[in-house]
């Protein structure tokens, strides 16, 4: 009897066990290995495989979820997980650890004694495969059951993201995976080098924030993929700690910038600088923490300031769409898909989200779309700026040829100012030469009414005297002779008593007329005073001027003057002076001599000419 039910408990046996342990998955599906999972927490991380391994049943604790995942906690984490084969033939499987970050992990049972040790605090040729994420090699008989134990330690967050699948299926999905992580960074190293060209050429520093931060991304992916590890840097431990903390605040620093820069904050309102200025020092004492500080809190800090700058920029980027900035819409819609990639990211880190593939490349996913949409709203930006700019170059235009049509104006002014400026100048200059000649007009008038008299027209004494002396010089300088008549009319007072003073006018006009006309054009007729007279003959001698003399006395004796038809007889006494004058200056003395011939015609009975003779003057 006991031996039969010793049989039926070794029957039961693998059947009761089998239970709780997790059949190995066949084909190309893959099986997450957490709700068979138990694990243990050894907050010391001092135990070691056979404390473990002597542990009841009841220390243990159900993992109750598709993913172990445990947060940010720092202890140790023990794990069971039992497996069988429950299919007829060996496929080689594959444990894998999706979390290339954890920093030890143990794996004890999967290969007789031997214990896997790996983890990114390990280097990296300990790995039994040479892979970049953690990959534990399984391979069980037909019928044969399991324990594995696996040991986790790290400062980052405890997720194991296991995932158990045949050998094959691994490759499968290994080829799938490298051919969508070739494409990520691929995409991301593309965009790299499109916006440094931009850079290059534009020399617009924004292009150069945003390939800074697009490298900065690109390493942080590059790092919290294993391929880090794997390809750049396998042995420098410490360094691959810190990189991925600093890498993610070197993003997040980057990031700030290059929305500074593209948001054009430096022209927006003091606050928007403030808590950019704010954020900028966070980034740098993150930067700080993650090259000095201790893992854990930079790392925290790091997720924290991304979430925190991420909303910030979401934030003000939604401010500055709304200010009017209309570029900052395509801005908004980026941060916004970081911002739910990075939440995603950290709460799966935390655990607080189950494990999927989604949740898993939740970053990866977000940033792809994240810097494709930047690099969109980059893009159209530069249309933004050239459309600004051929708008400042129209406008520009516009204002240099309104410009050059008022200078037209203004010259065409100026010219129309000139010219009228010079026809008044003409024409006051006309008028003042015509003034000026009216004045020399008037004032050769009046030099020469002053020369005249006034009834009779006739020169004047005075004009009489300079001409008389200017007769005398040129006589005397040519030899020439020269001859005075001086003339008197005769009883002209009566004359004036008998007619009136305006009959003795007219007859004095009647008498100079009447000279005037029997005299050559180069003698001189003058009126001496009252009703006398003198006559300058140039080139006349003495017998000339005596028959001249003659003529004058009988033309006024035949022609009296007629005044308000009454005739005035009129009658002349001439007394004359003639010869070659020896002295220059003999004018007035040869005037007085003819006057002295007037008063002895006057005196020998009047109406005659009595000429000047020394001899008869007793003058010799
Ligand atoms: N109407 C007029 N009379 C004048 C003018 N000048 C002088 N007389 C006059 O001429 C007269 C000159 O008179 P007298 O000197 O006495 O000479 P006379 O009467 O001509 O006598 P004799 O010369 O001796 O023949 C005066 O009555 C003057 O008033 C003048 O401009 N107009």
């Amino acid at each position: 009897m006991t031996a039969i039910l010793r049989l039926l408990m070794l029957l039961l046996l693998p059947a009761l066990t089998w239970a709780e342990s997790l059949p190995l998955p066949i084909g190309p599906a893959q099986t997450l290995p957490g709700p068979y999972m138990h694990f243990w927490e050894d907050p010391d991380g001092q135990a070691d495989f056979m404390d473990v391994r002597a542990l009841p049943d009841s220390a243990w604790q159900a993992v109750a979820r598709r993913d172990a995942s445990f947060g940010y906690s720092g202890s140790t984490y023990w794990l069971r997980l039992d497996v069988h084969n429950p299919h007829n033939r060996s496929l080689g499987w594959v444990l894998l650890i999706g979390n290339p970050l954890l920093d030890q992990l143990d794996a004890y049972g999967l290969d007789g004694k031997r214990i896997y040790r790996a983890g990114d605090q390990r280097p990296f040729d300990w790995r039994w495969v040479d892979h970049r994420q953690l990959v534990l090699p399984l391979n069980l008989q037909p019928g044969e059951q399991q324990r594995i134990w696996l040991r986790m330690q790290t400062d980052g967050s405890a997720n194991l993201s296991a995932s158990l699948m045949t050998r094959d299926a691994f490759d499968h999905q290994e080829q799938r995976s490298l051919l969508l992580q070739g494409l990520f960074f691929g995409a991301l190293v593309a965009m790299l080098i499109y916006n440094l060209s931009i850079f290059c050429i534009t020399r617009d520093r924004n292009y150069l924030w945003y390939s800074l931060f697009v490298a900065s991304f690109t390493l942080y992916q590059f790092i919290q993929l294993g391929f880090a590890l794997q390809w750049l840097w396998p042995n420098a431990l410490t360094w691959h700690q810190l990189s991925f903390p600093l890498s993610s605040a070197m993003a997040t620093l980057f990031g700030i910038h290059f929305t500074y820069g593209v948001l054009e904050l430096d022209k927006a309102a003091k606050p928007y600088r403030w808590v950019t200025n704010t954020l900028k020092i966070c980034a740098w004492l993150v930067l700080g923490m993650a090259l000095f500080g201790p893992y854990a809190p930079a790392l925290i800090g790091s997720f924290v300031l991304v979430v925190a700058c991420a909303i910030a920029a979401f934030i003000i980027t939604l401010l500055r769409w709304r200010g009017g900035y209309a570029a900052a819409r395509l801005f908004a819609l980026g941060w916004f898909v970081l911002i739910a990639a990075s939440l995603a990211s950290i709460l799966t880190g935390t655990g607080l989200l189950p494990y999927s593939l989604l949740t898993l490349h939740a970053q990866q996913i977000g940033g792809l779309i994240e810097m494709t949409v930047f690099s969109i709203a980059l893009a159209s930006r530069i249309r933004h700026v050239q459309e600004a700019e051929r708008l400042a170059q129209a406008k520009l235009i516009d204002q240099e040829r309104r410009l050059r049509t008022e200078q037209t104006k203004h010259l065409e002014l100026q010219t129309q100012i000139s010219d009228s400026l010079e026809q008044r100048v003409q024409e006051r200059t006309a008028t003042l030469q015509d003034t000026l000649q009216q004045l020399s007009n008037a004032n050769l008038r009046l030099a020469e009414l002053n020369r005249r008299d006034g009834l009779t027209a006739l020169f004047n004494r005075q004009t009489l005297s300079e001409e008389l002396a200017r007769a005398c010089a040129r006589a005397e300088r040519s030899r020439q002779s020269l001859a005075i008549l001086m003339m008197d009319l005769d009883h002209f007072k009566q004359v004036n008593d008998r007619y009136g003073h305006l009959a003795g006018d007219a007859c004095l006009c009647h008498a100079a007329q009447r000279i005037q006309q029997r005299l050559r054009s180069s003698d001189l007729l003058a009126r001496f005073g009252g009703e006398e007279f003198v006559a300058l003959l140039d080139s006349t001698d003495l017998t000339g001027a005596l028959d001249l003399a003659e003529q004058l006395r009988e033309d006024l004796a035949q022609n009296p003057c007629i005044y308000q038809q009454q005739s005035i007889s009129l009658s002349l006494s001439i007394g004359l002076h003639a010869g070659v004058p020896s002295d220059p200056n003999c004018g007035e003395q040869w005037l007085e001599l003819a006057d002295r011939a007037l008063y002895r015609a006057k005196a020998s009975g009047r109406n005659r000419v009595v000429s000047y003779e020394a001899k008869a003057f007793n003058d010799a």
